[in-house]
């Protein structure tokens, strides 16, 4: 890991429009210190100023060209190549260049601008240079280039690359965690490109993809904010290493003020989803930069899509830059000072970029670092035996050379030089030299025998202990690979469950809403219901009419009150006994309609219905009495 590193932060003021001058808008508030690489700023009443300091600031003048210079992003893309992430996002409000910044595409006039070569924005000017980057790199590793192009536009990601994809009332495509600890997109189209040319081709067939409209503030505003990824795959043919990094060129969608942009019915939804996102973006860096070191405080980056793809970038292990970008105007003062505050905070955010090796190569790679140390550890401990035994050779004349008695050892010898016998070429190891300490180099040569099968005894025993110890090591080693292969594979199925999981909490969201609406249709029967109840209990059952004697329910034991007794309540049995007793009364029944349920309507009181009813009962009553005493009618 490299040491961390803090958000780069650029800020660029664009001159003043044409159309803005003719509209007399004027900066007498934002001014550019290039000096001290500072925006000054006026209070609104002109009496203070407040500085913000950035690594980089550029004027109204400033070409494409310095930006890309003096933004360092040459350096960013040596790392880029070395394995390492990095991401370049313009941020700021609607209108303020961040396109212009990271594009140089006019789309007023529909026209690429970026084949002029001074106003070739941002990406073509890193994805030549990416390119020429690799070519400087050694033979031995070999380059692949993969291009993936997205938006995310009202909280759904969108492929540029598929237009299939992109018909109107897609879902978008899905995000997942890795487990690289961060968030990917499903299904995205990865294109593997050879040249500068091809990934420039992608981008263009993407650009013609992207949301865009117009409004009061700009003509021609993003309302999606847009990754380019380019993801540069190295092997190693030698070394047999793999590593691959990202490197993430984004241009955001500009925060608006909605009363500022005009914008109404579609197009304002679409500015308050710009806003929303915008405003997690905002409360990310806020809670990254607020944070102490060694703290970590609760970083909302799930909240929107846009923060979870940019997890790694801000806060994570990327490198990163950010270009903030200024509206000249007084009219954005508010805008401006809001933007200067968040790139301020940006700036003081920690990053720990990593160099991306694939995990096996990593392992290998240590491995043989250590291998080679224990070589070398085991050739010094031949080099020293070697010595050694020369040594003794010297001391011993019938098994070597001859040394004169009493001879005075060269001092070179225990300074790690060479020492010429006539028959053997010692060399010395720097490591013997301790070995030889107990020889005491100022004194005069006594070495006996003795001392020296006693200084080999003790070599041979240290090689041994040392092998012993370098056996222990590798052990050690292939044991600890083994639990990391264990890990890595249970990780893998945390992943897997944490997806599942994630997916039935995705469901279970879906399912509680229509729960809710469901709860709430049922809530509403249910006091209508008692409603009608309530109506029902206070409704005088009528008793039926000639015509609609059929639409009553007497096998029911409902309870029933008297049409000509409001509020006075009998059951089936009651009426019967009622009926015995007032016999000129009974209604004759048709048993075939018993159980035909009267309409709820026709159970409501009526007080017309209950006239008639009454008058039609009193006819009947009549009748039935005329025909009692014998008159015929
Ligand atoms: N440095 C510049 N020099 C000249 N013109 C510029 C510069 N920056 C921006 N412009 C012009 O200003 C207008 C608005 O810029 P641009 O569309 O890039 O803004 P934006 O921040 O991307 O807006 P939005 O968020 O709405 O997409 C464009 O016409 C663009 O050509």
């Amino acid at each position: 890991m490299e040491s961390s590193t803090r958000i780069s932060v650029a800020v660029r003021m664009r001159p003043l429009l044409k159309e803005e001058q003719d509209q007399g808008h004027t900066n007498s508030k934002v001014f550019i210190d290039s000096g001290e690489k500072a925006i000054v700023v006026s209070s609104t009443d002109q009496k203070q100023q407040k500085k913000y300091f950035f690594d980089c600031v550029f004027d109204e003048l400033t070409t494409q060209e310095e930006l890309f210079n003096y933004t360092k992003i040459p350096e960013l893309l040596k790392k880029v190549v070395q394995g390492f992430n990095a991401t370049i996002f313009a941020y700021g409000q609607t209108g303020s260049g961040k396109t212009f910044t990271m594009e140089g595409y006019d789309y007023n006039s529909l026209k690429p601008i970026i084949k002029e070569s001074d106003k070739q924005g941002l990406v073509p000017r890193v994805v030549h240079s990416l390119f020429s980057e690799i070519k400087t790199m050694p033979q031995n590793i070999e380059y692949t280039v993969y291009a993936t192009y997205m938006q995310v536009y009202q909280e759904k990601i969108y492929d540029l690359l598929n237009p299939a994809q992109l018909k109107p009332n897609s879902a978008g495509l899905k995000m997942r965690w890795s487990k690289h600890d961060e968030f990917y997109v499903e299904n995205l189209y990865v294109h593997p490109c050879y040249n500068a040319t091809e990934v420039l081709t992608h981008f263009h067939a993407g650009l013609k993809n992207k949301v865009m409209a117009s409004h009061n503030l700009n003509s021609a505003s993003s309302r999606s904010h847009c990754i380019l990824s380019l993801i540069i795959e190295g092997v190693d043919t030698e070394a047999g290493g793999i590593f691959s990094s990202k490197l993430q060129l984004v241009d955001l969608a500009g925060s608006e003020r909605v009363s500022m942009t005009g914008n109404e019915g579609p197009a304002l939804k679409e500015s308050i989803e710009i806003n929303k996102s915008l405003f997690t973006l905002r409360q990310v860096i806020t809670t990254l930069s607020g944070n102490r070191e060694g703290e970590s405080a609760f970083v909302p980056y799930r909240d929107s899509k846009l923060t979870s793809l940019l997890k790694q970038s801000i806060g994570g292990n990327s490198y990163c830059l950010m270009i903030a970008c200024l509206s000249p105007s007084d009219m954005y003062y508010d805008e401006n000072i809001s933007t200067l505050t968040y790139a301020t905070k940006a700036n003081c955010i920690s990053n720990d970029p990593v160099k991306n090796l694939d995990p096996k190569t990593k392992l290998v790679k240590d491995l043989r670092k250590e291998i080679k140390g224990l070589k070398k550890e085991l050739n010094e401990a031949y080099e020293q035996i070697n010595m050694l035994t020369g040594l003794a050779n010297i001391n011993n004349p019938k098994k070597g050379m001859k040394v004169k008695e009493n001879a005075n050892f060269p001092i070179d010898i225990f300074q790690g030089q060479k020492y010429q016998s006539s028959k053997n070429n010692l060399q010395i190891a720097p490591r013997t030299k301790s070995a030889i300490t107990a020889v005491r180099p100022n004194e005069p040569f006594a070495l006996s025998l003795e001392m020296l099968s006693e200084n080999l005894h003790d070599s041979v025993k240290m090689i041994k202990d040392l092998m012993g110890s370098n056996q222990k090591l590798k052990d050690l080693v292939n044991e600890l690979s083994n639990i990391k292969k264990n890990q890595d594979a249970e990780i893998a199925q945390l992943h897997a469950e944490n997806q599942n999981l994630l997916e039935k909490v995705e469901s279970l969201e879906n399912e509680s809403s229509v729960v809710g609406k469901l709860q709430q249709e049922k809530q509403n029967l249910i006091s209508r219901l008692s409603a009608l109840e309530r109506e029902n209990r206070q409704a005088p059952v009528i008793f039926p009419t000639k015509e609609r004697k059929n639409e009553w329910a007497w096998k029911s034991k409902r309870t029933i009150v008297r049409a000509d007794s409001p509020g006075q309540f009998i059951d089936k049995d009651h009426y019967q006994r009622y009926q015995s007793v007032r016999p000129s009364t009974r209604v004759k029944m048709d048993r075939s309609a018993e159980s035909t349920e009267p309409a709820k309507s026709e159970l409501s009181p009526d007080s017309k219905i209950r006239d008639d009813t009454l008058s039609s009962l009193s006819v009947l009553y009549n009748k039935t009495r005329a025909k009692n005493n014998n008159t015929t009618f």
